[in-house]
């Protein structure tokens, strides 16, 4: 079962079956999750007194006389299952010493069927794996004691294990607000058998203590790792999801009057309790949401659960007790942190990544699919042939070979299209203009705009051609009025004086013209002079010789007489045109 964004740490009370439990102080209510503690007054403090004070904690549920296998069905499935679908996890066992943490996290060893929840979630986890072929799942485990403040690898005596670098082993924050222990040593599994294994050999390493509560105690707090990673077989997704399950199992506090440590076992009970202390700040912390800074670092174990209590991770707390009136005080410290605990609030989120490799892949892919899209654009425009790829050196130098040309005259537009004799006759005019390539057709205005190059190389001098990451060059009147200014500028110069020249001829031919056709008219006004008068002395009888040079006249071709005409004219304006400068 995964929490709910923004709901509480679920906590369970588990108590130890004992003989001699203390009824008429410990009552649970029916309902199944409230515990209620009465607790007579301190007859030590000199007042004989019978005065009951009552506590009431009601929590998510009471495991009070309940099988190994219902205790994993309530509190470790779920986090188990959610840790299979990327949610971090904690299952975490809480109180006094001999009140049954370790029996709960790891179980019995002489029956199969008192197996803890440790045991029971690796079974479930490869039990999984087995059925969920639609994914490829890999585990690691790790397994760290912390003990008398220090960072201990529990698998570091696994044949293969590389050891503990220089720097020794440390708790290190990670981006992201996780935290990592650097030389832990991380063991791939590939079955349950394989996990157990593992757990079997940490187990044996982990550091047992004797005193009065418990023969068997554990002297270190231990957390063991379930790395996960899943990835989809059936979707070529670069996702995938990671997650950590840990299974802690802390040591207990001990009343040292009680216990009767001495020596060793009472040094490992002080740094045990004062590191639980320390725990507890942190879970008050945590609980009470006007506050933003929890003491994690103040020691290794709060440091090394720091992504583990709440927050991202879903987290179970077990608080184990002790159910005699003896342990009364201890019970009720433990229902304290309890009731505590389960104010801390919880925002469970699945750790999705993003494989570089595989992301590169896709995109590769996506790329491919999108040039194949654009070759199919372009097929239904009729621009076959086109290529995408980035420019070879050889087909910069002969773009830079074309454009050369261009501007030496060698190529008639700029366009690309060739000039010389040898170049074949363009294609139909759908086709788009092409320059070959040892390779590849490429379309010029594909590959670069030659406008544009032209504009660059002018610039340049033509000694070093800039591509400019522009796909709008100018436009041609633009690029033609700055070629004309720069490098063409002299060239430009002489067009401009002959043009002068030029308009100056024209004006004086205007001006000859006009007075060719002034004097034709006045060589027609004479010419009909003539005829009227011939016509008069005609009629008036003119002689022979006269009528005969008259016919003569007549019947020379109408262009000649024109012509004879016109160089009359002009002879007679000779000396008028020597004034101006020759044409
Ligand atoms: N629910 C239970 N059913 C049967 N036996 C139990 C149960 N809980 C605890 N025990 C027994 O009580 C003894 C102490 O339990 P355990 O070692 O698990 O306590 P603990 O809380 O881990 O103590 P410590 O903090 O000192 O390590 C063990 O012999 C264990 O088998």
């Amino acid at each position: 079962m995964i929490a709910h964004p923004g709901s509480e740490v679920r906590v369970l009370i588990r108590s130890r079956p004992t003989a001699n439990f203390a009824q008429e102080l410990i009552e649970y209510l029916p309902d199944g999750q409230t515990v209620s503690v009465h607790q007579r007054k301190d007859s030590r403090k000199g007042v004989v007194n019978n005065q009951l004070s009552s506590w009431s904690f009601r929590l998510d549920g009471v495991l009070h006389d309940v099988s190994q296998e219902e205790v994993y069905g309530r509190v470790g499935r779920g986090v188990v299952l959610g840790a299979l679908e990327g949610y971090n996890g904690t299952v975490m066992c809480f109180g006094q010493t001999g009140a049954g943490k370790t029996y709960t996290m790891t179980g019995a060893t002489e029956n199969y069927k008192q197996r803890g929840i440790i045991p029971r979630a690796l079974q479930e986890v490869f039990h999984e794996v087995e059925q969920r072929s639609d994914h490829a799942f890999s585990v690691h485990l790790s397994f760290l004691e912390i003990y008398n403040e220090t960072l201990v690898d529990l698998l570091a005596s696994v044949r293969g294990c590389p050891g503990v670098g220089p720097g020794g082993m440390a708790v290190v924050e990670e981006a992201g607000g996780g935290v990592s222990v650097r030389g832990l040593s991380l063991h791939p599994v590939h079955s349950e058998e394989a996990a157990l294994n593992l757990l079997f050999e940490g187990e044996m390493n982990r550091i047992i203590g004797a005193h009065a509560l418990n023969k068997n105690s554990s002297r270190s707090h231990c957390i063991l790792t379930v790395h996960i990673e899943s990835r989809s077989r059936t979707l070529s997704d670069a996702k995938y999801v990671t997650s950590k399950l840990n299974l802690v199992d802390l040591a207990g506090s001990e009343r040292l009057g009680k216990t009767g440590s001495e020596g060793q076992v009472l040094k490992e009970a002080m740094y045990i309790n004062k590191s639980l202390s320390f725990l507890e700040q942190a879970i008050l912390a945590l609980a009470d949401r006007r506050r933003d800074h929890v003491p994690f670092r103040q020691t290794k174990l709060t440091h090394a659960l720091k992504d583990s209590l709440g927050g991202n991770c879903n987290t179970v707390l077990v608080a184990n007790i002790y159910g005699e009136a003896s342990q009364i005080e201890e019970t009720l410290s433990t229902l304290r942190f309890a009731s505590r605990m389960k104010c801390v609030q919880m925002d469970p989120v699945v750790n999705e990544h993003t494989d570089p490799v595989l992301q590169v892949r896709k995109l590769e892919k996506e790329i491919q699919l999108l040039k194949q899209e654009l070759s199919i654009h372009n097929t239904l425009a009729n621009r076959m042939g086109m290529s995408y790829d980035t420019l070879s050196e050889t087909q910069v130098a002969e773009i830079q070979s074309q454009v050369r040309r261009y501007l030496e005259g060698s190529l008639d537009e700029i366009n690309g299209r060739e000039h010389d004799t040898q170049s074949q006759e363009p294609q139909g005019p759908q086709e788009p203009l092409r320059t070959e390539y040892t390779h590849t057709y490429v379309p010029l205005y594909n590959i670069c705009p030659v406008y544009y190059m032209c504009y660059s190389m002018h610039r340049d001098n033509m000694s070093d051609l800039v591509f400019l990451p522009s796909s709008s060059p100018p436009p041609k009147a633009e690029a033609f009025e700055d070629f004309k200014a720069e490098r063409g500028s002299e060239i430009n110069r002489i067009l401009k004086e002959n043009k002068v020249v030029l308009l100056e001829r024209r004006a004086r031919l205007r001006e000859l013209t006009e007075c060719v056709n002034t004097a034709k008219r006045e060589i027609d006004s004479t010419s009909t002079a003539l005829h009227q008068w011939r016509d008069k002395r005609q009629s008036q009888g003119m002689g022979a010789q006269n009528l005969n040079a008259q016919r003569a006249f007549n019947q020379t071709p109408s262009c000649q007489r024109d012509r004879a005409i016109m160089i009359a004219s002009s002879w007679d304006l000779s000396g008028s045109c020597s004034q101006q400068s020759p044409v």
